[in-house]
């Protein structure tokens, strides 16, 4: 049995970037906006000393919210297997943009990419007690992506499966 907990950083909050998918062969090739939303679910075995599982605030959630920003906020997204990324990385070279390279730029990426960042910062704050469980990440209200870990199922399993045989 775990603890499971949810932060939603939405997309009214307003993390506006800019991102091409340039494989698609249809106008999300082209550079077009989302303000990006982010839905995470932590879990962790034990609760810390006030009962949380993470603070959703400054004290926990907040360097996720920190590195969110640093990612999505008036950002352009490159992917690094775009063949125009030397034309892209110019622009932030001319200083009209703020390009930060990631591994791909469709959803179910960014739904990655945050996952493991995330979980990186969780871990570390709470000496593994605590880890992420999936992200989601969403254009808008209609598409989102789901990135959640094999190993965090396992974790959960085997947690579930430990409370059964101990009763
Ligand atoms: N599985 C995915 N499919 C698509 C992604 C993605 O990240 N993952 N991204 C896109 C486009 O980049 C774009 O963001 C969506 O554009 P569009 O095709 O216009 O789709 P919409 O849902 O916004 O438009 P409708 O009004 O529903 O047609 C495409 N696919």
């Amino acid at each position: 049995m775990a603890h499971l907990s949810t932060k939603t950083y939405g997309n009214e909050r307003g993390l506006s970037c800019c991102s091409r998918q340039w494989a698609a062969d249809s106008d999300c090739s082209l550079l077009h906006g989302y303000s990006f939303g982010f839905r995470f679910v932590f879990a962790a075995e034990q609760l810390d000393k006030r009962g949380w599982v993470l603070d959703f605030g400054k004290g926990g959630f907040g360097k996720i919210r920190d590195w969110l920003h640093e990612m999505f906020d008036h950002s352009l997204l490159v992917a690094e297997d775009d063949p125009e990324r030397p034309a892209l990385e110019a622009l932030g070279e001319r200083g009209i943009a703020r390009v930060r390279v990631v591994p791909g730029t469709s959803c179910e990426r960014m739904a990655e990419m945050t996952f493991h960042k995330a979980d990186e910062i969780v871990r570390e704050a709470t000496g593994g007690r605590c880890w992420v469980e999936s992200v989601e990440c969403s254009e808008h209200g209609s598409n989102s992506a789901i990135y959640r870990s094999t190993r965090a199922v396992a974790r959960l399993a085997e947690s579930d499966r430990l409370h059964e045989e101990l009763g």
